[in-house]
């Protein structure tokens, strides 16, 4: 973890949104002096109230352009299908200079959604780290989250190269390492290694609570460690997720149709009873998690969830 500033990054730093990543992202500033002041700005009342509970900033607004007023860095973590309405409402009041960002799980919609109202003069730079939880809120938010995660950027033509700089600076300063890549590349890489993830998961989970032969507590009782892992996915923010669908709809339909095609073929391989193609299948499949595995990335699905679990003790 990288060591604490003895001099802030940022004089004012604004989150909007303070859920699971505004708030990992409002504890880590604290923790390693990113920002001298922080200013929180969310829509719901009661969520404001848990943020000022929590002591997570040192100023609260109930109108997100009153939290983002001569901030130098803002950072939007709202679900996608807001990030258009939030745009409009600070516009007026980002500083010249300030660099803009996100942390959306989608980016050519983010984008679309919010570039037309950024006023000149303002940096303007989509992100998204990659590391979360299944679970939502001010409460759920731990400094370690982003640790040796990757962060990405999508940055548009013309992005300041030095703002560019200052961003990433920030967020290896939080622990993630930093990788650029378009955003239409972003939301087709995204699509298949987290969104159709997710997508399964709600979609056995829902398979398994429909079944008559199955009761709901035979579902619970007799949950295999891989039901169960598709479960914790199946927990994830319902807001969030359904915004990701509805704003990454053409890349996951994309994914979605050759799943079905690779599962239509695997249906084959069981009903002709092909036990070649399953063992290859299979085989090559191993593979991959052990690449995963020796290319020093942790593959272990609670390790999201176990920080959390533990930050919740
Ligand atoms: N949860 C995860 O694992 C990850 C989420 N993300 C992205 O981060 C963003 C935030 O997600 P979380 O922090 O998990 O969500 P969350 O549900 O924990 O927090 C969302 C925050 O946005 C506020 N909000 C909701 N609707 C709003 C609106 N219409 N206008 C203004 N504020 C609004 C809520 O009050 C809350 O403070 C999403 O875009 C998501 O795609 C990115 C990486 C991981
Ligand atoms: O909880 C999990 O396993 C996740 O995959 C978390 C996650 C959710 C959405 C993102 O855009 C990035 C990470």
């Amino acid at each position: 973890m990288p060591e604490p500033l003895s001099e802030p990054l940022f004089e004012k730093i604004a989150l909007v949104g303070i859920g699971l990543i505004g708030s990992s992202v409002a504890r880590i500033i604290r923790k390693n002096n990113l920002g001298r002041h922080i200013a929180i700005a969310t829509r719901s009342l009661e969520t404001l109230e848990r943020a000022k509970q929590l002591g997570l900033g040192d100023s609260y607004f109930a109108q997100a352009a009153e939290a983002v007023c001569d901030a130098d860095l803002v950072i939007v973590s709202v679900p996608v299908g807001a990030s258009q309405a939030i745009a409009k409402e600070i516009a007026p009041a980002l500083k010249k200079g300030a660099i803009l960002t996100d942390v959306g799980s989608t980016k050519s919609s983010v984008i679309a959604q919010m570039q037309p109202h950024i006023p000149e003069g303002v940096h303007f730079i989509p992100g998204h780290p990659l590391a979360g939880t299944e679970k939502s809120g001010p409460d759920a938010g731990f400094a370690e989250l982003f640790e040796n995660r990757w962060c990405i950027f999508t940055p548009l033509p013309g992005t300041d190269p030095q703002a560019l700089e200052k961003l990433s600076q920030f967020w290896r300063l939080c622990g993630a390492n930093i990788e650029i890549m378009d955003a239409d590349h972003h939301d087709r890489t995204l699509a298949i290694v987290s969104h159709l993830p997710h997508i399964i998961a709600y979609n056995i989970v829902g398979t398994a609570s429909d079944l008559e032969t199955v009761t709901q507590s035979e579902v619970i009782k007799y949950s295999a460690s891989g039901f169960r892992d598709f479960t914790r996915l199946a927990a994830s923010d319902p807001t969030m997720w359904r915004d990701v669908c509805l704003h990454n709809k053409d890349a996951i339909l994309e994914m979605l149709a050759r799943f079905s095609e690779d599962l239509a073929s695997l249906q084959k391989a069981i009903r002709w009873g092909d036990g070649d193609k399953l063992f290859d299948l299979f085989t090559h499949t191993r593979a991959i998690r052990r690449s995963i595995i020796e290319a020093g990335q942790e593959v272990d699905a609670p390790n999201f969830g176990r920080q959390a679990v533990e930050h919740q003790k």
